[in-house]
């Protein structure tokens, strides 16, 4: 029997003055952006780590070091395409991925489409099994407080060949 995996991600940056916005491989402007040794992409950060996840490999932190200049400011498009290659060599395929941003502001509703086509075609799969959800907190909490922005991720990954 071909074997299916489930994963689970979850990440949190800093919002700070003076630093581009990335979210979901897509930049939108915005008066402060993620702080982090990458360009803190806090919703692939989560996609990658659920892929990680149901590979049984760790998590990014463990395949990326924060003490490494390579991937000082990288983009985490490079990143999440390193882990969609490992998870090719494992001979494991997305069947489908759910995340969830949460964020004050900006609101990315705009960007949602954008984001599924850059992570689909980093992934190798068609954007409809690529669900992206944004809500806000309600004004609660740090997230509320504009302070930053958390995200969370599940992925089903089957085995496609061996
Ligand atoms: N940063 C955000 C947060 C939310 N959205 C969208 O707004 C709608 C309402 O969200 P609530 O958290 O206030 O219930 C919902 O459709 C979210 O997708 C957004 O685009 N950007
Ligand atoms: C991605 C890495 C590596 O540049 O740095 P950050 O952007 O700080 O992100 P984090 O979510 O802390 O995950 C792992 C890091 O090693």
């Amino acid at each position: 029997m071909n074997s299916i995996r489930i994963g689970i991600g979850y990440d949190v940056h800093p919002l700070i003055e003076g630093r581009k916005l990335y979210i979901g491989g897509v930049e939108i402007p915005h008066e402060t952006g993620l702080l982090g040794h990458s360009d803190a992409d806090v919703l692939l950060h989560a996609i990658a780590d659920a892929i990680l996840g149901a590979l049984g490999e760790g998590d990014i932190g463990k395949h990326f070091p924060d003490t490494d200049e390579r991937y000082k400011d990288i983009s985490s498009v490079a990143l999440l395409q390193e882990v969609a290659d490992l998870a090719q060599r494992k001979g494991y395929s997305l069947g489908n991925l759910d995340c969830v941003l949460l964020a004050q502001r900006p609101k990315i509703a705009p960007y949602i489409l954008q984001m599924r086509e850059t992570i689909a075609a980093v992934l190798h799969v068609d954007a409809a099994v690529v669900n992206i959800k944004a809500t806000t907190t309600e004004k609660l909490g740090f997230v509320g407080r504009e302070e930053g922005m958390a995200a969370e991720a599940v992925v089903l990954l089957y085995q496609s060949m061996l």
